[in-house]
């Protein structure tokens, strides 16, 4: 019988597309080392994004495609993930012990934009990530009460402060400093300042995503914040009703006139099921979301439904992605975590830390 081959191998590797990368593995230089040996097959599989729940479906899927080669008898597959930094807006700097920013943003308020920013930095983290969340809805922090925090952040040094933790999620929050209940009356300087102030005088450890949580809008608050803060991607979170969609493509045009790549659009509370009998409705109207992502040429990244679970768990300080982990809306809110972040593993890398190649021509 004929030897195995590598072409042979790379060929029906390249006949699965990958979901979150939206290629093959191997056009998206993912295989980084296939050994045949004999009729065993090992293949390296390199990720630049966390994907402990997509493990053992791609294992799966590579193992049946390269299987159906005459000859093979056994096929490993080895993942690995390595999350770099990619690219921010020019001339901004980066933050010390944080990879990649992911800004979590909504044209219109009270579409479930914290909400999201929680359940999504949690799923982060159950895939596999060190992540952050900071609460930049000054007006409103919801994020303490969300993850069940009700502690003050330390400082060791009287100047920098330490991130609360909460479900392995290092976060930080004005509403940590300041009682839930007190206005805030900030003018926009204020706002951007103590924001800025809030970002970098936190100690974050090692993250490879933190997640802003953005005020609700597309006001000058948030151009200056989108401005300033090194964002590498940002996600827009809309309901499917005609006003909020409205409000979000000037979130898209936001990021756009800034250079931030809208990593796609989350759609909250887009089908209602009744707890009682089970009816589905879309209360908000249907396909919106999507609609809206074809005509403007961002992915749609998923949706979720109008659930009182979601609220509740919110409510009770344990986002539903903790409170049951193994639940059908946890699982929706870490495919969003890989297909966001898979997205920002295609992004160009940051080089800025790299001293450049200078080549002299001799005319
Ligand atoms: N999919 C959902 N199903 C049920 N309730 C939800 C869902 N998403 C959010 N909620 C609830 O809707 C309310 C508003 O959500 P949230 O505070 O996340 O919105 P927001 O867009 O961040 O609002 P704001 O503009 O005030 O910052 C909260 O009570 C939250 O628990």
């Amino acid at each position: 019988m004929t030897a195995i081959t590598q072409q042979q191998v790379e060929a029906v590797i390249q006949t699965y597309i990958d979901p979150y990368l939206q290629k093959d593995l191997i056009s998206a230089k993912a295989i980084t080392a296939i050994r045949i040996e004999g009729g065993s097959i090992t293949v390296e599989v390199a990720l630049g994004f966390p994907s402990k729940g997509y493990n053992v479906t791609l294992t799966q899927q590579l193992q049946s495609s390269i299987a159906t080669l005459a000859g093979v008898d056994t096929v490993t597959v080895n993942i690995h993930n390595h999350v770099v930094t990619h690219a921010v807006q020019k001339g901004v700097k980066p933050l010390q012990g944080v990879k990649n920013i992911i800004a979590i943003a909504s044209g219109k308020g009270g579409v479930g934009k914290s909400t999201t920013a929680v359940n999504f930095a949690l799923a982060l983290v159950a895939e596999g990530a060190k992540v952050g969340i900071l609460d930049a809805d000054i007006y409103g922090p919801s994020q303490p009460r969300m993850l069940g925090a009700t502690e003050k952040p330390e400082s060791k040094d009287g100047r920098t402060l330490e991130p609360v933790i909460r479900y392995q999620l290092q976060s930080m929050s004005i509403g940590y400093l300041v009682a839930e209940e007190s206005p805030m009356i900030w003018r926009g300087p204020m706002v951007t300042q103590a924001l800025e102030q809030l970002l970098r005088d936190t100690n974050w450890s090692e993250l490879d995503y933190l997640i802003i949580d953005l005020p609700p809008g597309t006001g000058d608050t948030q151009l200056t914040l989108a401005q300033k803060i090194p964002v590498s991607g940002a996600v827009i979170v809309t309901t499917p009703q005609d006003i909020a969609l409205i409000d979000a493509r000037k979130g898209l045009k936001m990021f756009e006139q800034v250079n931030v790549p809208v990593l796609g659009i989350v759609e909250n509370m887009s089908i209602h099921i009744c707890s009682h009998c089970g009816h589905a409705e879309h209360i908000f109207g249907s396909g919106g979301g999507e609609r809206m992502s074809q005509e403007q040429h961002v992915d749609f990244l998923g949706s979720l439904p109008l659930d009182i679970k979601i609220r509740e768990d919110a409510d009770n300080g344990q986002p539903t992605v903790v409170a049951e982990p193994d639940g059908k809306i946890a699982q929706i809110y870490r495919d969003i975590a890989r297909r966001v972040t898979g997205k920002l593993s295609l992004q160009a890398k940051d080089y800025s830390n790299k001293f450049p190649n200078i080549m002299i021509q001799n005319t």
